[in-house]
Parts: C-alpha cells; structure tokens; sequence
C-alpha cells in the first residue's frame, strides 16, 4: 500500500510557533502536535497544508519549507512537518484543536507533544533562531514574518 502523508505545519509568526491541542481521537485528546492532516489524492504536501490550516484554524498560511525528515505514524501513513508563515487571521481552534497556543523558542518543552513532534522541535527552535536574527538584522528592528 502506497503511504498517505500527513502534512504538520510549524507556523511561525513574531517569533512564536502556534503549538494546538488535539480534541480527539480519545487516545491524542489532550496532546499537543502542529496542526495539520491528510493530504487528499491529487493535492499537493504545500496544497493540504494550507487547506487544512484553513479549516482548523481560520487562516490563511502559506507552507514555505518542509523540514529535513519524516515520521511513521502507523502501516500506511507517514507525518511530514513543513515551516509555514501566517498571511492573515488570527488561529482560533475550530476544528479538531481544544486551544491553541503560541510558543516562544525558551516555551517549546511547555507542552505536551504527540511523541514524533518532540522529535522536531530542535529544528523548530532553529527556525525560531534564523527569524529572530534576521529580525534583528531588518531595518527598524521589525520582526520578519520567518
Ligand atoms: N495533524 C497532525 N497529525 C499528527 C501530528 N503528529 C502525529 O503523530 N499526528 C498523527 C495523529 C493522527 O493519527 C494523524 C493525523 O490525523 P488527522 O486527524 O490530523 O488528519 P485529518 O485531519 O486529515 O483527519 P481525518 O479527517 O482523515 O480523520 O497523524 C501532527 O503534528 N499533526
């Protein structure tokens, strides 16, 4: 059977990435991961992402980089996490999320994670790093949206 891929996304805005907490199934309920879902077939990692940000949370976000690795989930479906920038909205927790949560890079251990998304979170507080330098590097000290 062909892998189905789960698309995770690291939404970093001001130097925050948006952490939600899952309201099912029973047995995630309650953990933390990076809201995300299936890619439908046809669509693409970047097409499913958005979509899905769109329908959990209310805005619209653009995918900009998938991060280096992938993570089996069980027989068939494989979790992908892409870095992705707020364009508009503020996230509420709509759709399959109980709250939602913004988290500084010394914030990142203050959740509890679903167990592959700790795995990630080196390379997020490198993200979190990258735009914090680049923001300070910006003319006017403005904070970049990455
Ligand atoms: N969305 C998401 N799912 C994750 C992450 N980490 C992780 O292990 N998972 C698991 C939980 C679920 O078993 C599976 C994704 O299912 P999902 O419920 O988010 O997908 P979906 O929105 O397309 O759901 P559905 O409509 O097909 O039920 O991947 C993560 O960071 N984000």
């Amino acid at each position: 059977m062909e892998n189905r891929i789960v698309v995770g996304g690291a939404l970093i805005h001001q130097g925050r990435v948006l952490a939600a907490r899952r309201s099912a199934p029973a047995e995630l309920a309650g953990r933390w991961e990076f809201p995300g879902g299936k890619a439908e077939p046809g669509e693409s990692e970047r097409q499913a992402l958005e979509r899905e940000l769109a329908e959990e949370l209310g805005v619209r976000a653009r995918a900009v980089a998938r991060l280096a690795g992938q993570w089996p989930i069980r027989a068939g479906l494989v979790l992908r996490i892409w870095a992705a920038e707020l364009v508009a909205g503020e996230p509420q927790p709509l759709q399959d999320h109980s709250e939602v949560r913004w988290l500084g890079p010394d914030e990142l251990s203050a959740v509890d994670w679903l167990e592959h998304d700790r795995a990630v979170l080196p390379e997020v507080a490198r993200l979190l790093a990258e735009a914090d330098a680049a923001s300070a590097e910006a003319p006017g000290h403005g904070r970049r949206a990455l």
